[in-house]
């Protein structure tokens, strides 16, 4: 009979994800000028993570309301946080929502709407099968295999040109079985920076409908790709537009500036009223069994945002400002390996959008530039902007130079 100890440690061996790895060689280098460019959250140009102002304000109005108590939210969440957050993705004018064709729950931002509608589809979907991008966020395999779906992939990056495979994608998603899901991240695509034009999201929703292929759609960085919230809601709109069915999974972690406050939501968009309601009825039996209820306080900072058009608008312009502060490292980065004359066509780092940057540079490049530099990146190369700053971008650029010559 084994001592339980030996079980545990049978567990325990060298599951880290490449990129928990690189954060753990980040925080353990002691060389007072490393970089960080591993993680997603966004960093000011001070290299400090930001409680945008319109937060403050909020947390500030409800610590100020007497009424507000820290009582079980139902099993869904906040209702008008669902219905704030359901219009903000859809927009104001969705057919869909007046046609009460939606379910939105609030979920543990948008690692758990994810992994809530994979449990959900694993459990009531006709296919298990359920295609990612390659490459796609690290953390997509991981969770839908342990919802108990079966994870294949589409091409999505072509290395060649470190732009779309377009093409390529466009045959795997027209060879996948009819039925199976297919995950579509709505803009600033992790880890490549690379989005579909709209004609090419049109392209991709003709077929993707036409192979009765089931749409789930990681909104992780609406508003923060483009600095708008409605251009970067284009693509989940041209789906929900034409009455087909989708899943959407929303975080307010990285447009808020909520990360630990693991505010999301999953929202179902179905073909009628009394499918969603047997939908809804059914997600409450996933969730109560997972966590029971989600927590009150971030969305209670989302609800009174995004209901106070003042708020609202002020949060808009934080938010272009997070973005707009992203855009202008790209220019500064490339402007500097530019200046530089470091070999290769370095356009793709003004071309990508969003939080990250695909750059290229292979593993050995990166160990090294870690090691002789202290530049931290995840070993496929990808770079967060928002980790940037102007005067950081010099000591980036200098080590692409000598990592490439
Ligand atoms: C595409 C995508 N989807 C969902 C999430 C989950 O975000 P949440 O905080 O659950 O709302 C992330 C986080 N990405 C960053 C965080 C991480 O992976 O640790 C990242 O890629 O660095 C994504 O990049």
């Amino acid at each position: 009979d084994l001592h339980p100890s030996y079980l545990l440690c049978c567990f325990f061996g060298p599951i880290l994800p490449f990129y928990e790895r690189v954060i753990f060689a980040c925080r353990d280098d002691p060389c007072p000028v490393k970089l960080n460019l591993s993680v997603g959250a966004y960093r000011t140009e001070e290299g400090k993570p930001l409680v945008l102002e319109v937060v403050r304000r909020a947390e500030q109005q409800l610590a100020n309301d007497r009424s507000c108590d820290k009582g079980y939210l139902p099993i869904d969440g906040l209702a008008d946080f669902n219905k704030l957050g359901a219009k903000l993705i859809l927009g104001d004018d969705s057919h869909a929502l007046e046609e009460n064709r939606v379910v939105t729950i609030q979920c543990l931002s948008g690692t758990g709407s994810l992994r809530v509608g994979a449990e959900f589809l694993a459990k009531h979907h006709q296919q298990s099968v359920i295609y990612v991008p390659n490459p796609t966020w690290g953390n997509h395999p991981s969770i839908f295999t342990l919802a108990g779906l079966s994870v294949q992939y589409f091409r999505y990056y072509d290395p060649q040109t470190r732009g779309l495979d377009f093409e390529g994608m466009l045959e795997d998603l027209g060879a996948a079985p009819s039925g199976a899901i297919v995950v579509l991240q709505a803009c600033a695509h992790n880890p490549t920076g690379i989005d579909p034009t709209l004609e090419q999201w049109e392209q991709i929703r003709q077929i993707v409908r036409s192979k009765g292929l089931l749409p789930f759609f990681d909104n992780a960085y609406q508003g923060f790709a483009s600095g708008s919230l409605d251009s970067d809601a284009q693509s989940v709109r041209m789906f929900v537009a034409d009455g087909g069915e989708c899943l959407i999974a929303q975080s307010f972690a990285k447009n808020m500036g909520l990360y630990g406050e693991r505010i999301g939501a999953l929202t179902i968009v179905c073909t009628s009223e009394d499918v969603a309601r047997k939908v809804h009825g059914q997600l409450l039996l996933v969730v109560r069994p997972m966590y029971l209820t989600p927590p009150i306080h971030g969305a209670s900072i989302v609800t009174t945002i995004l209901k106070n058009s003042d708020m609202y608008k002020d949060w808009t312009i934080e938010l272009k400002g997070m973005a707009d502060r992203i855009i202008s490292m790209r220019q500064q980065l490339y402007e500097a390996i530019q200046a530089r004359g470091t070999p290769g066509d370095w356009s793709h780092i003004i071309k990508q959008i969003g939080m990250f940057s695909f750059t290229g540079l292979n593993e050995k490049q990166v160990r090294w530039m870690a090691k002789e530099y202290h530049i931290y990146m995840t070993y496929d190369g990808r770079i967060s902007m928002a980790g940037l700053s102007s005067k950081t971008v010099p000591q980036l650029a200098d080590a692409i130079h000598a990592a490439i010559t």
